[in-house]
């Protein structure tokens, strides 16, 4: 075995990383797979381009090795020789982190060292991470702290066409920071003594404008210009190419294995159903290989996959080797992570996916993908300010990215669950998510960044006016923007250096004023995660039953408090008894037993530690309102006054801002009671538009709280 030293890496939760694993075997094995690469045949043409050129743009199959083989070209290239690093931003967080481990194992390092990720509330890097993945809204929080992102000698832009709504602000951002830094290195070329490169410095600084915050390079090291790379198998090259102003473009040719594409001959009623139909038909016909199944959402995973266990109990003991794997972005990271294990010798493998498996990743075991055309999209009603998920039909690059899921390790295939003449008629690429969503989080960061203008911004394609207006509306409401639209001090600037949306950080911010700050945190912690209770189909009134324990008459969010109070109880007394290990297994039981889904309850602690040293960073205080639970209602109502709602007398609730008609989620413990005035988090669209986590308050405290939004006109 190669003598290498490894060391484990703790992450910012406390978890230990994997160790490097040096089996000789399979690095042989990885090192083959890499040559084979259509990359590998170009690596030194790419290296010269990117030497060449300050912004390129890649366009190549899926598969060919973009990803995983370029940043380490780059490496090996000399593009971290001065201590520079390769950032590469994935829009998916999964992504991310298996991309990451794939890199560091093909390099025969542990994770966190040379190569490492950082996604929110996770960084596992180290002073000796010099190739890094991370979010696109990760790299965008970085520039908050370091506007000239001047750590990074690279940057590269991966899964482009994908349009996020951080990947579009990140790109207007990069334009801006690498004809900048540009700038700064001429200047610095032309200037001898130390002196004049402080002046050459200013002068950069001035010419950026007031509110710069540009004038010193940071980590004391000379600022080099910034190479930036997009990429994609699915871009639009061209209209990447004009806004870089005319940037060169390349193309890498050739893919690794075959993908047969087969159609249905008649469009499908039922998606879920001929999805059903397919998989078996590929379990007990086609050769080995597992399958990837694209579906819309958690929900819709969980149905097929109890219709998957039904269905099998009906095929003989021989044929029920089939076993499945959901993966969606709600899912703790450590359950998404199970669809990268191989299944079982004999058994076939069926990952029930959202569309976070539709970019970028390799799913080691992949023959099969079966895509049904369709996919839950963000959309946006400027005129209501609500946000919504919606089932839309995919773009042709999203049936691309699908269909590039299979032939990454050997020839594969891919049902489409459509007619091929219904393909002609998808849309070239999806619409960009920054022309459908709640800008709000995104102005606060431009804001943040000293851009105030933010119509004037260079955006790839701008979003709509109307929304960008609801926004900033929404922005001065919460105090976060003065009346001239720069960021308020210091709320708005406080806002903005918490990573979570606009409304949870003021939330804390008032909460420290109310001294409930330690409450607050507990509720955004357990609203930053997903499902903390569950109710299996087949034990419904089991877990109502179990939920009554915990829940308050005020609402939903004094019920979360009061599980993550009991929670936090339970473990502490186990620990008096028991090893860490042992105490942590106990509360996984407990947690079962009252039906509360344990990963998402660790996840939230995970969160809750993360934020509650964000606010001590920020030097609020941490207080507990104790039993006055008054006291911490008004502060939701001060906080979420956007979000509240009158009922009506049919029962239904009106949503004071924006008068539109709602329902309160079954999942509620307000359902039944229904009080007269409430405050909600989120709205869920499917058939009814459902509000979910909901807190009764007095309806005389919003014009008393909120005078900017319900005070009454002279
Ligand atoms: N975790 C993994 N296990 C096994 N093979 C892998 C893994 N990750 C990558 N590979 C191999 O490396 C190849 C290149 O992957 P890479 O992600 O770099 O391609 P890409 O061009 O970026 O694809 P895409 O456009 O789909 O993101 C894959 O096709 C696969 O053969």
């Amino acid at each position: 075995m190669p003598s290498m030293a490894t060391q484990n890496f703790r992450t910012s939760n406390g978890n230990f990383q994997n160790e490097a694993k040096f089996d000789p075997t399979r690095r042989q094995k990885i090192k083959e797979q890499r040559k084979s690469l259509p990359i590998a045949a170009v690596e030194k043409r790419l290296v010269e381009e990117v030497k060449n050129n300050d912004t390129l743009i890649i366009v190549g199959e899926t598969g060919s090795g973009k990803t995983t083989q370029l940043p380490q070209y780059l490496y090996y290239g000399g593009f971290c020789r001065e201590g520079g690093v390769i950032g590469i931003t994935q829009p998916r967080r999964v992504a991310a982190v298996s991309v990451a481990k794939r890199v560091a194992e093909e390099c025969g390092v542990a994770v966190g060292q040379k190569v490492g990720y950082a996604i929110r509330f996770e960084d596992v890097t180290s002073s000796s991470t010099m190739i890094k993945y991370m979010t696109d809204g990760l790299l965008l929080r970085e520039a908050l702290l370091d506007p000239y992102l001047s750590k990074y000698s690279v940057i590269i832009v991966d899964e482009a066409h994908e349009r996020t709504v951080h990947t579009d602000v990140l790109l207007g951002l990069l334009k801006s920071v690498k004809e900048k830094r540009s700038k700064f290195a001429n200047k610095a070329l032309n200037i001898n003594n130390a002196n004049s490169l402080k002046n050459g410095l200013q002068e950069v600084a001035e010419h950026d404008g007031p509110g710069s915050t540009f004038l010193k390079p940071c980590h004391g090291k000379r600022l080099s210009p910034l190479k930036l790379i997009i990429m994609s198998a699915s871009l639009d090259a061209r209209g990447f190419s004009e806004y870089f102003g005319g940037a060169r473009a390349v193309h890498i040719q050739g893919r690794q294995y075959p993908v047969d594409l087969l159609y249905t001959l008649q469009p499908e009623t039922d998606y879920v159903d001929a999805a059903l139909i397919t998989i078996f038909q590929i379990h007990l016909e086609e050769r080995d290989g597992d399958i990837l199944v694209f579906l819309t959402g958690q929900e819709e995973i969980e149905s097929v996959e109890r219709l998957i266990h039904e269905r099998l109990r009906q095929l003989p003991e021989g044929n029920r080797k089939l076993l499945t794997c959901p993966i969606f972005s709600s899912l703790p990271s450590e359950k998404q992570n199970k669809v990268f294990r191989l299944a079982p010798p004999g058994v076939r493998k069926v990952i029930l996916a959202t569309n976070i498996a539709e970019t970028s990743v390799t799913i080691p075991g992949i023959r099969y993908v079966i895509d049904p055309g369709v996919v839950k999209a963000r959309t946006y009603d400027p005129d209501t300010g609500i946000e919504s998920l919606d089932i839309v039909k995919t773009s042709k690059a999203q049936a691309l990215q699908r269909s590039g899921r299979a032939g990454r390790e050997a020839p594969g295939k891919c049902y489409r669950l459509y007619p091929e003449s219904e393909f002609g008629k998808f849309e070239d690429s999806t619409t960009p998510e920054i022309k459908r969503c709640d800008l709000s989080n995104v102005i606060l960061v431009l804001k943040a960044l000293g851009i105030d203008d933010i119509a004037g911004f260079d955006f790839i394609d701008k979003p709509n006016r109307i929304s960008i207006i609801r926004s900033l509306e929404s922005l001065f409401l919460l105090g976060a923007l003065a009346e001239d639209g720069k960021l308020t001090d210091p709320i708005g600037q406080q806002m903005a250096k918490l990573p979570l949306e606009p409304v949870f950080s003021k939330a804390l911010i008032l909460a420290s004023q109310f001294n409930c700050l330690e409450e607050m945190l507990i509720v955004i912690a357990m609203l930053s995660v997903e499902s903390i209770f569950y109710a299996p189909r087949e034990k419904l009134e089991e877990s109502r039953t179990a939920l009554k324990c915990f829940s308050s008459p005020e609402g939903d969010h004094l019920t979360l408090i009061n599980v993550y109070r009991a929670s936090v109880e339970f473990l502490e007394k186990s620990r008096l008894t028991n090893n860490n290990e042992k105490a942590e297994k106990n509360l996984r039981t407990w947690c079962k037993e009252n039906f509360i889904n344990s990963r998402s309850l660790s996840h939230a602690r995970d969160v809750h530690s993360q934020i509650k040293r964000n606010v001590e960073q920020m030097g609020l205080k941490i207080t507990s309102c104790g039993d006055d639970m008054l006291v911490f209602r008004r502060c939701l109502a001060a906080s979420f006054f956007l979000n509240a709602a009158l009922k009506q007398p049919d029962g239904a609730y009106r949503i004071l801002s924006s008068d539109l008609t709602v329902q309160i989620h079954p999942s509620s413990v307000l359902f039944r009671s229904k009080p007269e005035c409430i405050i909600f988090d989120r709205l869920v669209r499917t058939n009814n538009s459902y509000i979910r986590n909901i807190c009764r308050v007095d309806y005389l405290w919003l014009p008393e709280l909120a005078p900017q939004c319900y005070g009454l006109s002279e």
